[in-house]
């Protein structure tokens, strides 16, 4: 952490949350969503995002993850599916990053299959570099366009550590 590079501020990442938040309420505030937060980096974001949707919704959870607290991807393995019916329902997954795009693809997929009427997708990171799973995905609501560098904070960890810092950092030489 004393040698990490802070490269989005607490502040800045507020207003960000804050703008995403009034992009969400535009399209969603008659929808009667439920939304989801991938835990566990969506855990911080969808928190502070949720206290800002002044709407009727349904919030719960599910556990997907591909790095199992390493810096590299392997497959998606399913720790907790969602347990909240959203079947004919418009569902909001909320998420900390976009990175290469498998684990959000493989949970929209998940959703559609079982019975959503429209996945909207939120998150705090989009990653910018050339080696998304598909290059046409995008997520419908993001934060902030980051750097391609392996980065903490707001939910998202360090070899599981630091995910309670509260601005984005990315590590030294990664
Ligand atoms: O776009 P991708 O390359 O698929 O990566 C993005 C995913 O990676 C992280 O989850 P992780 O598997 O680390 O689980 P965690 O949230 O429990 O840390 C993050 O929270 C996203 O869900
Ligand atoms: N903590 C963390 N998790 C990720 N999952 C995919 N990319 C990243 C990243 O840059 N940082």
């Amino acid at each position: 952490m004393n040698e990490a590079d802070c490269l989005h501020s607490q502040a800045e990442v507020d207003a960000c949350i804050g703008r995403v938040a009034e992009e969400i309420t535009a399209v969603l505030h008659d929808c009667n969503p439920v939304v989801f937060c991938v835990m566990n980096g969506g855990l911080i974001f969808a928190g502070q995002l949720l206290t800002r949707l002044n709407f009727p919704l349904e919030q719960s959870y599910l556990h997907a993850t591909r790095y199992r607290n390493e810096t590299r991807g392997g497959d998606l393995f399913w720790k907790a599916k969602p347990e909240v019916s959203f079947i004919d329902r418009d569902v909001l997954i909320v998420d900390d990053i976009l990175d290469e795009g498998h684990t959000l693809m493989a949970i929209i997929d998940f959703c559609k299959h079982a019975g959503a009427r429209n996945v909207h997708t939120a998150v705090l990171l989009d990653k910018q570099h050339e080696r998304k799973a598909d290059p046409s995905f995008k997520a419908d609501f993001v934060g902030i366009e980051c750097e391609d560098r392996y980065v903490f904070g707001y939910g998202m960890d360090y070899k599981g550590y630091w995910r309670n810092a509260a601005g984005i950092y990315a590590v030294k030489g990664m």
